[in-house]
């Protein structure tokens, strides 16, 4: 079937030229397609003014060439076309001479301000000169020169100022109504307007711009329509006008590059090398790679290449040592306007149980000393007192064992006041002399206190000859050192003692500056389950605030809280006031300082630094530095038979007492060593280190947790409590001369002479004998001497009397000897017989 069949082929009408197509499809379809050639349309064009041509809707000719027509446009179309076109282009024509005359007459008007504002300009320099002029010589030359810069300045602008205007004075608005209002903006600088003109390209109306930035006054049309309708924030108006301000002074509206002194240290992480130029990281490593250096931002490079960057960069190094980060903590010295009296911090030592518990407890009317594991007092605690008369005193309670030598030390060298505690039935015990000695070497005053006072036999006058030997001449022996007869059981001549140590202060003059970053002495660390590390410190200048960050030896943090000694939560503690700070890192020693600092970055530092040094110093310690050392070392260990520990206490100063004490144990042959010692409780690690070297754990005022003793159980791992430190002491060093070897003493019991020698079958060289003295026995070691020199010693394979061999044999009898693989005996020979016997040892 075809397309056609029926229907006739579409055209235009008229006598088509027409003709038929046959298209062939797939599956054998055909179609026959009808082609029709039409004739084109001529059209001439009417002669004008020839008569029956309407002039625009008869006369078609100014339609043009309706075959030039897009298809389906007709001659009315054409027409209505034409005269919409004519129309806008007659509006364009009375909207240009219209625009024309506003900007003209807006000229005029941005003229007359331009005037006036130049007028006011110059009446304003005329007037500062004038101002200027009056003052002295100096600096009115001064003030001319600078007029003569800002007129210079004026002069270069003018013209620059008005040409834009005047330049687009003919351009057209296209803003329309409301863009031609002339608005008034603030005055604009010579580079604002210079952008702005350039930002408004071609069309925009660069005098309108221009203009609205000159007139002075922001209008809401202005700033809504005055970037083309893009809106602009009050804040960067602003900006804009501080500019304006800036130029105007004379001032640079770009800020220069800044110069910048780069500390760096011998290595430098690279991005951090950036932030201290203020540079961006991917430059300095771009400046790096220019250089040949293929690094990340991460990476550290060594100062001298530092350098290069920094001078590439335009800044300024300043080379800094490791040790100098240490730097920020060390302060200038106070001012003697700004330091106010404090309390004095004052130490009690003496021999064990002189009573200087009893003394401190009795002064704070507590009871510590009944708390206390054994009545030993176990490690520091401070407190506060006030006396009756309103002093305040700082107290430190030292521990009188001597394993506690270290702490008693440090205590002495952060105590400002010693009270020697001497127990009047007593005398001067070596403590007594140990605590002299450490007040002499920290130079602190001393106050004698003779405690019990109250006992009978109380002997006060001994007392005070016996520390004459000392060089200490107290009061009553007409000397410079208070002495004060106390009873810390009764109360006795307390008062007195408080008012000797009150005296004293006076004397001292302490003072420091509370306003200051704090600076605090650790007088103990601990780990605290719940709290986590825990440092009493005594704070010794400025005063220490919750927040503050600190490092203290190779911890830092930051305060998270105070407790006074009162267990009080504080928010500062000032001067002499001993407090627990919590909020750090770790456990710091005993004795470390804790200084205040502005930043983490310099706490965390700084505590890196002291961490690093500390390792390099152990392990330089640690190293044997010759062969021969080395040698010499692997040969006395290899001599010396140790007792491995681990030791677990519940603050740091106990656990160093115990380390200390452990030390003292041992000889030549015989050591304990610690092999780990900590703070806090017995854990799975402890356990682990035990079951590994095999080794017992101490457990002081610390229990094993659930877990440590469960693996502990399993593992075979001893583990030992202890909560009194002569108890440890005294178990260690049984368990030490466990290790001596037993010593091994010779008795001599008898002598024999060879008479003759002869040869037994089966025996060998037998030696017939008489026992010249004592005893020959069997069983023991025989000698053989010729000529009084040692030739062999051994046992005896037999001893014989007659034919039998026997166990002894006495004095002035004969017997043979026969010595075990030993055959050389002549006659003559001497037979030194002796006996061995081993005798275990302890250690003393
Ligand atoms: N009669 C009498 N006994 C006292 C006096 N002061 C202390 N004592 C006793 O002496 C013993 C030791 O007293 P502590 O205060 O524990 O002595 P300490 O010097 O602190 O001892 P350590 O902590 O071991 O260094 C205790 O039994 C006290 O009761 C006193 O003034 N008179």
């Amino acid at each position: 079937m075809s397309d056609t069949d029926g229907k006739k082929p579409l055209g235009l009408g008229g006598t088509p030229r027409s003709g038929q197509v046959k298209q062939s499809f797939s599956h054998g379809r055909t179609k026959s397609v009808v082609v029709e050639t039409k004739r084109k349309r001529v059209v001439v064009p009417a002669k004008p003014g020839a008569p029956g041509v309407a002039p625009v809707a008869g006369n078609k000719s100014h339609l043009g060439d309706p075959s030039k027509r897009p298809a389906g446009i007709s001659d009315v179309e054409m027409e209505r076309r034409l005269t919409a076109l004519r129309a806008a282009k007659a509006r364009e024509v009375e909207d240009n001479a219209r625009r024309a005359a506003e900007e003209i007459s807006r000229e005029e008007d941005r003229a007359r301000k331009r005037e006036e504002i130049d007028a006011k300009e110059r009446e304003d320099r005329e007037r500062e000169s004038a101002l200027k002029a009056r003052a002295d010589e100096e600096a009115r030359v001064k003030a001319e020169a600078e007029a003569d810069a800002k007129r210079a300045e004026a002069a270069k602008n003018a013209p620059k100022a008005v040409k834009p205007a005047a330049a687009a004075a003919p351009a057209v608005d296209e803003r329309g109504p409301m863009g031609a209002k002339p608005a008034l903006a603030p005055a604009r600088s010579k580079t604002d307007r210079d952008r702005d003109s350039r930002a408004d390209d071609g069309g925009r109306g660069k005098a309108k711009t221009d203009d609205s930035r000159r007139t002075g006054k922001l209008t809401l049309n202005d700033a809504l329509a005055g970037e083309g309708g893009r809106t602009r924030s009050m804040a960067a108006m602003k900006r804009k006008q501080e500019k304006a301000r800036q130029k105007a002074l004379g001032q640079q509206a770009r800020p220069e590059k800044q110069v910048r002194d780069v500390k760096v240290p011998e290595t430098i992480v690279v991005s951090e090398l950036a932030n201290r130029m203020a540079e961006r990281a991917a430059d300095v490593v771009k400046s790096l790679m220019k250089m040949g250096m293929m690094v990340t931002m991460n990476e550290a490079i060594d100062v001298d290449t530092a350098e290069l960057v920094i001078e590439e960069f335009g800044h300024r190094i300043v080379r800094v040592s490791d040790s100098d980060v240490e730097q920020v903590i060390f302060s200038v010295d106070d001012a003697a306007e700004n330091l106010v009296s404090r309390p004095p911090i004052v130490t009690i030592m003496g021999h064990v149980d002189h009573g200087k518990t009893s003394l401190l407890d009795a002064i704070r009317k507590g009871s510590v000393a009944s708390g206390e594991a054994g009545g030993i007092t176990q490690h520091i605690g401070a407190y506060q007192v006030t006396t009756d008369k309103g002093a305040l005193l700082t107290f430190l309670d030292t521990p009188g064992h001597a394993a506690f030598t270290s702490m008693r030390a440090r205590g002495a060298n952060v105590t400002d006041i010693v009270v020697l505690v001497v127990a009047a039935d007593d005398a001067v015990m070596p403590q007594t002399v140990e605590a002299i000695k450490h007040a002499k070497a920290a130079g602190v005053p001393m106050i004698v206190a003779i405690n019990k006072m109250d006992k009978h036999g109380a002997n006060p006058t001994k007392v005070r000859t016996d520390l004459l030997q000392h060089e200490i001449v107290v009061e009553a022996m007409s000397g410079d050192v208070q002495d004060v007869e106390v009873s810390a059981k009764t109360g006795l001549g307390l008062d007195n003692l408080l008012e000797a140590i009150a005296l004293q202060a006076e004397i001292l003059e302490l003072k420091a500056n509370p306003n200051r970053n704090a600076a605090a002495a650790v007088i103990e660390a601990k780990l605290d389950v719940g709290r986590g590390p825990v440092a009493t410190v005594l704070v010794q200048n400025g005063t220490l605030r919750r927040g503050d960050i600190f490092v203290v030896g190779e911890q830092w943090g930051k305060v998270r809280a105070l407790i006074n000694d009162k267990g009080d939560r504080v928010d500062e503690a000032g001067p002499s006031s001993p407090v627990e700070v919590l909020g750090l890192s770790g456990t710091p020693q005993a004795g470390d300082v804790l200084n205040v600092v502005e930043t983490e970055a310099q706490a965390r530092e700084i505590a890196d630094y002291r961490e690093k040094a500390a390792k390099d110093k152990r392990a330089a310690v640690g190293a044997a530095t010759t062969l021969e050392q080395l040698m010499a070392k692997a040969k006395a260990d290899k001599n010396v038979s140790e007792l491995p520990i681990i030791v677990k206490a519940d603050v740091q100063g106990s656990a160093e007492a115990i380390v200390q004490a452990m030390e003292k144990i041992g000889n030549d042959e015989v050591r304990v060593r610690v092999l780990h010692y900590g703070v806090g409780a017995i854990t799975d690690s402890d356990v682990g280190l035990a079951e590994a070297s095999n080794v017992p754990i101490i457990g002081f005022n610390v229990r094993a947790n659930a877990s440590a003793r469960q693996s502990a159980n399993q593992k075979g791992v001893e583990i030992r409590y202890y909560s009194i430190i002569y108890d440890l002491v005294d178990d260690i060093k049984a368990a030490a001369s466990g290790l001596l070897k037993a010593e091994v003493r010779e008795t001599f019991i008898g002598y024999a002479q060879i008479k003759e020698v002869f040869k037994v079958t089966g025996i060998g060289q037998v030696a017939g004998c008489i026992v010249t003295e004592g005893i020959a026995r069997r069983s023991a070691g025989v000698r053989l001497l010729r000529d009084n020199v040692v030739i062999h010693e051994g046992t005896l394979k037999t001893l014989k009397r007659y034919k039998d061999e026997v166990k002894e044999v006495q004095s002035g009898q004969e017997c043979g000897m026969a010595f075990e693989r030993y055959e050389d005996i002549r006659q003559g020979d001497v037979i030194e017989i002796f006996e061995r016997e081993e005798i275990e040892r302890r250690l003393a």
